[in-house]
């Protein structure tokens, strides 16, 4: 126990975080959809700097098609170029499902085809991917189903949150296909090799408790309550160093990433030296044609 300047013994307390001081209230969301001219998801964003985007197909419980894939990825780089957004919700619409994967009845020869592509894909990998690049956080806000293509997508998001109905897994090898990708390794290191392979091997359904256990997701909630602690999750993060948590979702990443990851975050420490004395100095000694002065810099000395 250590002792204050009064002398009075100060007992560590958990609320020193002050996490419960932030604000669960509902926010006021601008809805972006028609101005994109959005078929497949709907887009929002609030003034608190929040984006949220929805798969907007619960008829058939959130699956994607080739058109969904697009829009989200437009949608993912939108949020991302846009520098009053801090943080990045994905969801599905509706309490049933987050997403049930690819679209089975557009499956075509070697992928997915719904008229939109010239041939047949798997754009969701590149979904993935940029999902991944994203230097802001990416919250997946699970309720219902969260099957197939639908599963990999939530973990590849930074953070799940899942409320208490929501279901989990693998149903690629009951319908023919498999993601050999972030959907094994990732799941994986997450996991672990046994339950990993559990997941893929049988097919089953998990519910949140279980995922909970499994450190699929992060947290578990009441249905009714899930936007609102997501809310809170995403104010938390506004409230932190934007670049310290893109340094940091780049860094857990690389591990894993190979050289692509180790390039994100070595592009993170060039955006940081471009911002230096230092680097600045590189670019005025070009500009103003004289050789730079780096060794009068103080804080360029090693
Ligand atoms: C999720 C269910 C278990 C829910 O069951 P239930 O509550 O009984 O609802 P249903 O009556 O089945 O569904 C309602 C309605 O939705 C339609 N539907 C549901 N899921 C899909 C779907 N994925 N595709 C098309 N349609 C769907 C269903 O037919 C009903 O329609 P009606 O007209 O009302 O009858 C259950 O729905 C279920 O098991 N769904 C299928 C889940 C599934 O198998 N998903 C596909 C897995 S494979 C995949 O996602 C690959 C994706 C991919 O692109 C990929 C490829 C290669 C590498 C990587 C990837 C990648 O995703 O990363």
């Amino acid at each position: 126990m250590s002792l204050g300047k009064s002398g009075r013994s100060k007992a560590p307390q958990q609320e020193k975080d002050g996490f419960h001081l932030v604000s669960n209230k509902d926010t006021q969301w601008h809805d972006r959809t028609q101005a994109q001219n959005f078929k497949d998801i709907r887009y929002h964003t609030s003034d608190e700097g929040i984006a949220k985007i929805t798969i907007n197909r619960p008829e058939v419980h959130n699956a994607f098609r080739p058109l969904t894939i697009q829009e989200l990825r437009t949608a993912f780089a939108l949020a991302q170029d846009d520098v009053s957004i801090g943080v990045i919700i994905l969801c599905g619409e509706g309490p049933n499902a987050f997403c049930s994967g690819g679209d089975q009845t557009l499956r075509g020869e070697g992928g997915y085809d719904d008229g939109t592509e010239p041939v047949p894909r798997l754009s969701v990998l590149d979904l993935q991917v940029q999902m991944r690049r994203c230097p802001k956080p990416v919250i997946a806000m699970i309720a219902g189903y969260a099957v197939g293509g639908g599963h990999i997508l939530h973990m590849v998001c930074d953070l799940s949150l899942a409320a208490d109905n929501a279901l989990f897994g693998q149903t690629g090898p009951k319908v023919g296909s498999f993601d050999a990708g972030y959907g094994s390794s990732h799941m994986a290191r997450i996991v672990g090799q046994k339950k990993a392979r559990e997941i893929w091997f049988l097919c089953r359904l998990y519910n949140a408790k279980e995922a909970l256990e499994m450190k699929l997701v992060n947290s578990v909630v009441p249905l009714a309550e899930l936007e609102r602690e997501t809310l809170r999750w995403c104010r938390r993060i506004l409230a932190l160093s934007p670049t310290a948590l893109a340094c940091l979702k780049a860094a857990i990443n690389a591990d894993e990433d190979g050289q692509a990851g180790i390039m994100e975050l070595a592009g993170q420490a060039t955006r940081l030296y471009y911002l230096s004395e230092e680097g600045k100095e590189g670019r005025n000694a070009f500009v103003q044609r004289r050789p730079p002065a780096f060794r009068s810099i103080p804080s360029s000395r090693l």
